[in-house]
Formats: C-alpha cells, structure tokens, sequence
C-alpha cells in the first residue's frame, strides 16, 4: 500500500511550479500544496489580492489560482516550514545553462537543484519523496540521492523523477490533458503515490513509469525532437524561398503522412524559450562528456539551424531595405517568444533587434503581454552596447498603431492573434513608402497585404516565377 499524500510542498515558483502546482491543488482538493521561493516578489505577485496580476500570464491560470488559493493552495517565502510539513517535495527551480567554468555555455548550472537537496537535508526529520520536476541531466538524481543520503538523520528520502512536458501559453490544457505524465523511479511505493496525485485526474493509461535514468533522459530526448523538427522546417523555409515553393504548403503536404504528423512544423524566425536550447546544449555536453562526438554534433546543428535562422531573418530586412537600416525605423509586432505568453526569454525578437540595432537601426517594439522594463533587460543581458544606448535606440509602446507610425519596416516576430485583426489599410496609410513587412511567422495574409501595396516577405514563402 502506497501512502497517501496530503501535505506538498514546491519548491521553485516559476513558470512550471505555478501553473503546476495550482492545477494539482485545483484537482486535488485534499491535498495542502505549498509553493515556496527565495524570490519574495515573485510569491507578493502570487498571493497579489487582483489575481490577474499573478507573475505568470497563461490563459485560465489566473481563474485556477483564484478557485484554488487559499484554500488548499499557498504561496510563500517560509522554505524551511512548507519542507518541514510536505510528505512529498517537488524540485521545480531554473536549471539555466551555466554561464561560467567548466561546462560554459552548455552544460546545465545545477547549483540551485543542489542549494535545493541541502536544504531539504538539513530540514526533513521525517520520511519525504523528492521530485525531480526541474528538467535535469541525465543522472541527477544520484547526487541528489548522494547529497540527501549523507545527512546522518536517519531520515529515508525516495527521489523521482517527473518531469514537465507543458508547453508555455497552453499550460493549463496540457496539464489538465497531458499526452502523457512520465514518472521514473526505483521504489514501487513512492511512484504510486505519485501516480494517485496525478490519478485525481489524468488516466491511468496516461501515466507512465520507468526507471530513473530513462524518465530523465526522456525529457531531454522530447525537447530535442520537438526542436530538431523546427529547425527542419525552417531549414527548408531557406530553400522554399530560393525555389518559389511555400513552406505552408510543404508544412501541410508532408504532415498528412501519418508517420510524420502535422504539429510542429511552423516554420519561424526561430525557436525560443528558456528550455529548447538550453536542453539541447545540455544533451550535447553529456554525450561529448561520453566522448560521443557525432552524437554531440548531430544535435548542437538544430542549435546552429536555429541561429542562423534567426540573423538571416535581420539580414533580409537590412538587404532589402537598400542595405541600411542606419536610422531608419522598424516596428517590432511581438517580442515573447510566441504567443499567449509573457515569456521572453531567448526569443528570436531579442537577437533580430540585436543584429538590426549593430546595424543602428532605431526599433520600436509593441507586445501586448510584455513590459517595457523586460525588453530594455533582455537587450541589456546581451551586453553588446551599453543600457543608455539600448535605450537611446529602442522604444516601447503601448499601442500598435503608435509603434508602425513612420515606420520603414514592420517586422512580425510573435504570432499573437491580434496582429491579424489590425487595420492594415492605416498601418499602410501611415508607414513610409514604400512600406515593408517582414512576416517571421508567416501569420499575416499576405495576398491581401500586398493588395493594399506593401512589399511583403514571409518567412518560407517564394515568389513563384
Ligand atoms: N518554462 C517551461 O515552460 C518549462 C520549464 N521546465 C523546466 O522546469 C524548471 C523550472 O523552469 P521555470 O519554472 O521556467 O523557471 P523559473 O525561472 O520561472 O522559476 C524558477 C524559480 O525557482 C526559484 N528558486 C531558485 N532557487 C531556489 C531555491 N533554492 N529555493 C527556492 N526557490 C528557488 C527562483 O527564484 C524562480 O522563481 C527548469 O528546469 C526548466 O527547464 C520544464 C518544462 C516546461
Ligand atoms: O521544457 C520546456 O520548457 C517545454 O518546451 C517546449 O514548450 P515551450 O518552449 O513553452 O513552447 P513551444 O510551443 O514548444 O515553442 C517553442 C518555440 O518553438 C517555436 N515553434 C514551435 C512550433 C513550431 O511549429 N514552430 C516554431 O517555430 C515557438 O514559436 C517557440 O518560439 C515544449 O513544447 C514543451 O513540451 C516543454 O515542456
């Protein structure tokens, strides 16, 4: 008999702790859940009375906290307290990539995991199921169990691994129908009380178990299918607009094989997130690690695919707009790194501006979810000209109209919704002639923009000769 958990605890209250953790609780309702963070502002902007102001925007988030919190879900700063009373703690922080020593630039920094497992060490005086739900390498969990196991507190930890297969601006719908929940452990009676939390909603035929090594490895390997199939198509987007083919076409013809499947294969101005690249550099390190080494190259070319994806997008403006953009305006329509989300990190609009503003482009940027605060902090994270600069160059509106005003470009770089509904007639009334649109997304019609006389490109779309 497995033991039935009430109290959680999660440790990490990010874009995965939270949406996770408020959809457990909502589905739970007999279990305490406790999200915990060392970043006070982040837990103030959970608990934020106005629950629209939640920290993280995803579409029917705000309407599960509102039902769950309070009641049965808490956030908070109190980390020793909410480890102290959980049964069961889930590991959810960053797992960025490391910035410094060996490892740099690929290798995940796991040093917050680590902060994690001695803080748990030296709390628990009790019996606790860790859960790995932070994506890690492959063999995490030995030196977590190393870590957890050398204590000297008599105290037994099981630790699983379960990682998070949501995808950013549909977390509630994975979560409340996930393809699949993986869970990958070695003791029989903590993966069955993980299995009866998940069990309060998902199917059994849903939820998967393994051993350890192979639920690790597992997320790693879907990151990295996921992201190889967009730099394949975007791949060919190159060749489609050579040949006077369409993508979209191509998209759609190959995708009714059954064997290849039609999702994610939209071609863009590249990926983003804060977890495709990072995982596929993760995966790369390890198997170089291994001494692996065309393993290692086959995977880090989606990365290369990628970026050059993304400065051949910025070339293109700069080349079609007479080979300088010195001075001259492009408005920026979207900088998450897709749609329905706030996110920005590692989105392709953060490295096109930085390649546009080399070329001393003047960018005004609208998103409709995202700060002006956020997008001065991504251009300045890069380091590439000083703050005063980025400011000096890049402006942030709050209205679309304002951002295409006297504008030489507009340049799509998410594909939220909206953008297709604006009125292209006065965009095109008030841009500078002639007025260009460069579509990362392929999201807007472009017959019927070029009906109203903009000169169009869309990323993957040919001229037919
Ligand atoms: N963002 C996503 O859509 C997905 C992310 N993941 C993985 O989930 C993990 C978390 O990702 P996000 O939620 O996006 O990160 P995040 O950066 O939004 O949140 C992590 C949180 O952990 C907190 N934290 C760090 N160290 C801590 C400590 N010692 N004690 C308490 N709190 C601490 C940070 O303050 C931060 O608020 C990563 O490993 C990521 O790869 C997995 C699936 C989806
Ligand atoms: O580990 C993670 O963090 C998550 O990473 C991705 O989720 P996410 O990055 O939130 O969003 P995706 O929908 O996968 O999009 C990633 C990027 O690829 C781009 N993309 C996606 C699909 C596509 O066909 N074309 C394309 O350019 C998106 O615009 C975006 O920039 C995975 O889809 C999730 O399963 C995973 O849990």
């Amino acid at each position: 008999m497995s033991k039935k958990i009430s109290k959680i605890c999660c440790i990490g209250a990010g874009y995965v702790g939270g949406p996770t953790m408020a959809v457990i609780a909502q589905k739970c309702p007999d279990i305490e859940v406790t999200v915990v963070d060392i970043n006070a502002q982040r837990i103030a902007a959970w608990n934020d009375k106005d629950v629209n102001k939640i920290p993280v925007y995803e579409p029917g988030l705000s309407e599960v906290v509102a039902e769950a919190r309070g009641k049965n879900l808490f956030f908070s700063t109190e980390v020793d307290k909410a480890i102290d009373e959980a049964e069961m703690i889930f590991i959810s922080v960053n797992t960025p990539t490391k910035t410094y020593g060996k490892g740099k630039g690929m290798a995940a920094d796991l040093k917050y995991i680590e902060l994690c497992a001695r803080q748990i060490a030296r709390v628990a005086k009790n019996d606790k199921i860790v859960v790995e739900k932070s994506t890690l390498p492959v063999r995490t969990a030995e030196a977590l169990k190393s870590i957890l196991h050398n204590t000297g507190n008599g105290v037994n930890f099981d630790i699983l691994s379960n990682p998070e297969f949501l995808a950013e601006g549909t977390a509630i719908q994975d979560l409340y129908k996930p393809d699949r929940v993986l869970i990958g452990g070695d003791s029989p009676e903590a993966i069955q009380a993980l299995v009866d939390v998940y069990a309060c909603w998902v199917p059994n035929e849903n939820i998967l178990t393994t051993n350890v090594w192979s639920s690790e490895l597992s997320k790693l390997t879907a990151n990295a299918f996921l992201a190889q199939r967009v730099s394949s198509i975007n791949a060919l987007s190159e060749l489609c607009e050579k040949t006077g083919a369409d993508v979209n076409e191509v998209a759609r013809a190959i995708g009714t094989d059954s064997r290849i499947g039609p999702k994610f294969l939209k071609a863009s101005v590249g990926f983003g997130g804060s977890c495709f690249q990072k995982d596929i550099l993760n995966l790369v390190y390890i198997a170089k690690t291994y001494g692996l080494t065309e393993v290692a190259d086959y995977w880090e070319q989606v990365i290369l695919m990628n970026d050059h994806q993304k400065r051949r997008f910025a070339d293109n403006i700069v080349s079609t707009l007479y080979n300088t953009v010195s001075g001259k305006k492009i408005a920026f329509l979207g900088w998450a790194f897709k749609k329905d989300t706030n996110d920005t990190r590692e989105s392709a609009a953060i490295y096109v501006a930085d390649h546009l503003l080399n070329e001393q482009a003047e960018i005004v940027v609208y998103d409709p979810k995202v700060p002006e605060e956020q997008i001065y902090a991504d251009l300045d994270y890069l380091n590439t000209r000083s703050e005063k600069e980025n400011r000096n160059l890049v402006t942030v509106v709050n209205d679309p109209y304002e951002a295409v005003n006297e504008a030489h470009a507009v340049a799509v770089l998410t594909e939220w919704d909206e953008f297709k509904a604006y009125d292209w007639q006065k965009i095109y009334r008030e841009m500078l002639k002639p007025s260009f649109v460069f579509d990362g997304r392929a999201l807007l019609d472009k017959e019927q923009l070029k009906g109203i006389g903009f000169e169009m490109y869309t990323i993957g779309v040919g001229e037919e000769q």
